[in-house]
């Protein structure tokens, strides 16, 4: 069972001295860190450093080798995969879309989640607050461009109304402008709803602009910066 503990003394997630290989390679030792509901973590590193398969620790895709992750004091190995999954919600780095149309893509995890049809005023604010405005609802998700279906990742991730959100590398494929907007809808979640958020970027330049911490993953080691 996972505690219902939501005080700050409980951390929303926490790794205690993960480690993970891959056949001889090690990929991190000893990693742990706690983090607070709301809190806004942003993770760097060179590439091939480990950044992707840490995020994927997190929510039990990958299970360390060593160490053990914490939603809330429960130990994550414990609950039913879904039951994490929806708590904890991975956006890759390369969001895919399912055939069909945007509004199809939304529909599932919106009913799953709120047991709600998408004429609900929720599924208004949802869509609004993710920059999908009415029209491009009903286009083809297979041909809107990388920053729609960039955001149609996190609608549908925000659906399943998540507790943290993992994001890797949210913006690598967005232009300046649509980069900032998606910076400003996760600073928009993080502060209204208080969702925590673990970031994956190469951008140092946004690393300043978005995380109230800052860890960079290197050679195995996880240092905070801030
Ligand atoms: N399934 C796998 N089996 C074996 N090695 C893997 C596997 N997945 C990743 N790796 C290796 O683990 C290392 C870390 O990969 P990972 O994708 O986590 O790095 P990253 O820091 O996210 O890189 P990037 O910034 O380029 O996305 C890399 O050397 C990669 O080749």
């Amino acid at each position: 069972m996972l505690s219902q503990n939501k005080g700050m003394t409980v951390p929303e997630i926490k790794a205690d001295n993960i480690s993970l290989k891959y056949g001889d390679a090690n990929i991190f030792m000893g990693l742990s860190f706690s983090l607070f509901e709301g809190e806004c973590l942003i993770i760097t590193g060179p590439s091939g450093s480990g950044k992707s398969t840490l995020l994927r620790c997190l929510n039990r895709l990958i299970v360390p080798d060593e160490g053990s992750v914490y939603f809330r004091g429960g130990d994550i190995s414990r609950p039913e995969a879904t039951v994490i999954r929806r708590n904890i919600v991975l956006v890759g780095q390369t969001p895919s879309v399912f055939p069909g149309t945007v509004l199809d893509n939304l529909r599932l995890p919106f009913s799953f989640a709120a047991n709600r049809d998408l004429e609900s005023p929720d599924f208004g604010i949802l869509a609004e607050s993710c920059g999908l405005k009415r029209d491009i609802l009903d286009r083809d998700a297979a041909k809107i461009s990388g920053g729609e279906k960039q955001r149609v990742a996190v609608a549908r991730a925000l659906a399943l109304r998540p507790s943290v959100l993992l994001l890797d590398e949210p913006t690598a494929s967005l232009d300046g402008h649509s980069k900032l907007l998606m910076e400003d809808l996760i600073s928009a979640l993080n502060r209204e709803r208080k969702i925590t958020f673990i970031i994956v970027t190469h951008d140092a330049d946004q690393a300043k602009r978005m995380g109230n911490r800052h860890m960079h993953l290197e050679n195995g080691v996880l240092e905070e910066i801030i």
